[in-house]
């Protein structure tokens, strides 16, 4: 009979970290947002991608959501963020949501994208992308 596999056993080797990231793809939000009147009358769709850099070694020591960064409240803090917000342009909002993630979730660094598919009729979509890293 084949012996049973055992996981790690043998095959546990030191490994050089080089980057972490935790990523939220293609974040939907319906808001308010632009900067013609007509824009402020009507609800559009965002999309965020996000990537924050972080450590994940705690977390898969432990297998402890709590020592991690969890994307689901990410995830969420940014859908109240701009749902709720009343800005014309996606500089000022961009902005916003990476202080809020380097700030309140202690990110090192994130990279930002924002998606504003209906604007340009002609365009799949546009947008920004940034990228921002706390000191
Ligand atoms: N760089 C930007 N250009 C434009 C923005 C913006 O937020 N940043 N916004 C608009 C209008 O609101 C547009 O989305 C309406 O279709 C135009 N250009």
């Amino acid at each position: 009979m084949a012996s049973p596999i055992r996981p790690a056993d043998n095959l546990t080797k030191e490994l050089q970290v080089l980057t972490d990231t935790v990523f939220i793809q293609s974040l939907s939000v319906d808001t308010v947002i632009g900067v013609y009147d007509w824009e402020k009358k009507i609800q559009q769709t965002l999309l965020f991608d996000i990537e924050m850099t972080t450590d994940i070694a705690a977390a898969a020591a432990s297998d402890d959501l709590a020592d991690t960064l969890d994307y689901e409240a990410v995830s969420n803090r940014v859908i109240e963020h701009v749902k709720n917000a009343r800005v014309e342009l996606l500089e000022t909002l961009i902005e916003q949501v990476a202080q809020i993630i380097l700030v309140e979730f202690g990110v090192k660094q994130v990279a930002l994208t924002v998606h504003k598919p209906g604007a340009v009729k002609a365009a799949k979509s546009v947008g920004l992308q940034i990228v921002r890293r706390a000191d």
